[in-house]
């Protein structure tokens, strides 16, 4: 079940087309990672989602997680967390989750669960100017996921986040989602998205390059796969047209991979070797530089 159909989206400003015809959907329970270069029209995306800004062309479809579609009667629930979010360093934690809770008809309950979910129950009653940056994000993140929303916006979640406290709003995320909240996450952050994300969603000056799960980015990117053999494995005296070596790896088109650990296994007799995927970073740089286009899985 698709919570955001997105059909035909087109945006124009005076001077420039910040998207053109983007069709994509995002189903219920799945992390989309939202990827490309300044001014490609990630910001422009996610504000027509929120509908801040209106389209010149196209429509967006939301359906709640129990599958009803959402209008200007019955909106979507959805949670935003802003790049650069101010909040009122002169209140306490408390206070500040209170005020957006009263903004979203949230009982106080939910409050002390949200700042225990995020880890702040025990610092809700310090003032927030005294909060780490870690501590500050964490209670951006708890006023978006107040109110448990079906459709959760995140610009650039962990930018200047430490590995601890990355892995804490990312395992935060993940509960989420596994009650059925769709997540887009805006992000530059590729290895830590990597980890974490069931598709990809690339834009290139306001156009959709690709959508679609990193196997299917690898498939339409084509790009090397590498193998590793151990120094002691002895290779035949010439491979295959298809296989080729580079630093001592073992390399041939993505497609060929499995070709490729075939031809390793039974020509060579080699079991204990090290496969490299061309990884998510490898995979955008080829789509930006290209502007390659795939449809979705
Ligand atoms: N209010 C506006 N008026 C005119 N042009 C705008 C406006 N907002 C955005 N644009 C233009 O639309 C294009 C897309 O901008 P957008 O902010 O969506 O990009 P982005 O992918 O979010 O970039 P970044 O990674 O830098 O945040 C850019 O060329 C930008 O200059």
């Amino acid at each position: 079940m698709n919570t955001v159909t997105i059909s035909q989206l087109t945006k124009r400003y005076p001077s420039h087309t910040a998207l053109s015809g983007i069709n994509v959907s995002l189903e219920a329970g799945e992390t989309v990672a939202l990827l490309g270069h300044n001014g490609a029209g990630k910001s422009t995306l996610i504000k027509l989602i929120l509908g801040v800004i209106q389209a010149e062309r196209g429509t967006i479809e939301f359906r709640d997680r129990q599958g009803r579609l959402c209008g200007r009667n019955s909106p979507l629930n959805i949670g935003y967390l802003p790049e650069n979010l101010s909040l009122y360093e002169r209140m306490t934690g408390l206070k500040v989750l209170s005020f957006f809770a009263d903004l979203k008809g949230v009982s106080t309950d939910e409050v002390q669960q949200t700042l225990h979910d995020c880890n702040l129950h025990d610092v809700q009653h310090q003032l927030v100017g005294s909060y780490s940056k870690g501590m500050k994000q964490r209670l951006g993140l708890a006023q978006a996921i107040l109110g448990n929303p079906d459709l959760l916006l995140l610009d650039e979640p962990t930018v200047g986040l430490d590995s601890h406290s990355t892995e804490y709003m990312y395992q935060t995320l993940n509960s989420l989602k596994r009650i059925g909240c769709t997540i887009l996450v805006c992000t530059h952050e590729l290895p830590l998205i990597q980890n974490h994300a069931d598709r990809y969603l690339i834009l290139g000056q306001g156009n959709l390059l690709a959508f679609g799960d990193l196997e299917a980015l690898q498939q339409a990117t084509n790009l090397p796969t590498r193998i590793q053999l151990p120094s002691n494995a002895e290779l035949p005296n010439s491979l295959p047209e298809e296989f080729f070596v580079d630093n001592d790896q073992i390399c041939c088109d993505f497609s060929m991979r499995a070709e490729l650990i075939k031809f390793i296994t039974t020509q060579c007799q080699v079991f204990d070797f090290v496969v490299s995927d061309p990884n998510l970073s490898q995979v955008l740089s080829c789509y930006l530089s290209k502007s390659k286009r795939i449809e979705g899985r």
